[in-house]
């Protein structure tokens, strides 16, 4: 199924705007939609343990799935120039990463890295946080994710160059399927600077790989 058809609300193109087309089904279908599931599993959704499980679940959607409700353009619209001719790099490293894929519905638990070369603007750090989230609550390949966040921030802030690494254990690969734990999959999308020019791009690198890389998957 295409992204054109698919009858979910996601993210179009690079990912900034949601389709608007899809009409959002109501509480009470989603909570028979989990019943439905609850026997599929084998279980019995009447029982004292599941019967306020369906409802548990349509609001932990909403949660987890909560980047279809939050534009990442809106995030980063507020930025700064007084910064005293401040033109290198900035890093956030370490950004706690929580996402699901969209293949199997299961977790994607891991860290982002982004670097950006000011033009002269620069935006709140916690936006650059907050933008990952944004993107990140999604139903996500990671290599959608890495190039949405790039992507956004290139376009608002218009910096000299974005870097965007992100490393991530997805527990379809851990919890079932091939079952292999401990394997951490790493992608990156470098823009402008980043791209073009070798010693920038290592300088990124040097400071995302200055400390321990482990992360709790
Ligand atoms: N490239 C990429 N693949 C992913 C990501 N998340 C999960 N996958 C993979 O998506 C693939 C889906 O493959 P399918 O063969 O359709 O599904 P499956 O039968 O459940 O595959 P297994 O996981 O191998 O059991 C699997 O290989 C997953 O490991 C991601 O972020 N990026
Ligand atoms: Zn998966």
């Amino acid at each position: 199924m295409t992204e054109q058809n698919s009858p979910i609300l996601q993210p179009t193109g690079t990912g900034t705007s949601l389709r608007c087309d899809l009409v959002r089904p109501s509480q009470q279908e989603a909570e028979a939609a989990v019943r439905t599931l609850l026997l599929w599993a084998g279980d019995d959704p009447d029982r004292e343990g599941l019967l306020d499980t369906p409802s548990r679940v349509a609001r932990s959607y909403r949660e987890l799935f909560a980047g279809y409700e939050t534009d990442p353009v809106q995030l980063l619209q507020r930025s700064f120039e007084e910064v005293a001719g401040y033109d290198e790099m900035v890093v956030l490293r370490d950004i706690r990463l929580e996402s699901h894929c969209e293949h199997h519905m299961v977790p994607i638990i891991g860290r982002a890295h982004i670097g950006y070369m000011p033009r002269g603007r620069v935006v709140g750090i916690s936006k650059l946080a907050r933008v990952v989230d944004a993107f990140a609550k999604r139903l996500q390949i990671q290599e959608k994710l890495t190039a949405q966040i790039a992507n956004a921030i290139n376009d608002v802030l218009d910096p000299l160059g974005v870097a965007v690494v992100l490393e991530g254990s997805h527990q379809c690969m851990t919890t079932r399927g091939v079952h292999k734990t401990g394997v951490a999959m790493v992608t990156s999308t470098m823009l402008g600077a980043f791209r073009d020019d070798h010693a920038t791009r290592r300088e990124f690198l040097s400071i995302i790989n200055g400390r321990a890389n482990t992360f709790e998957g």
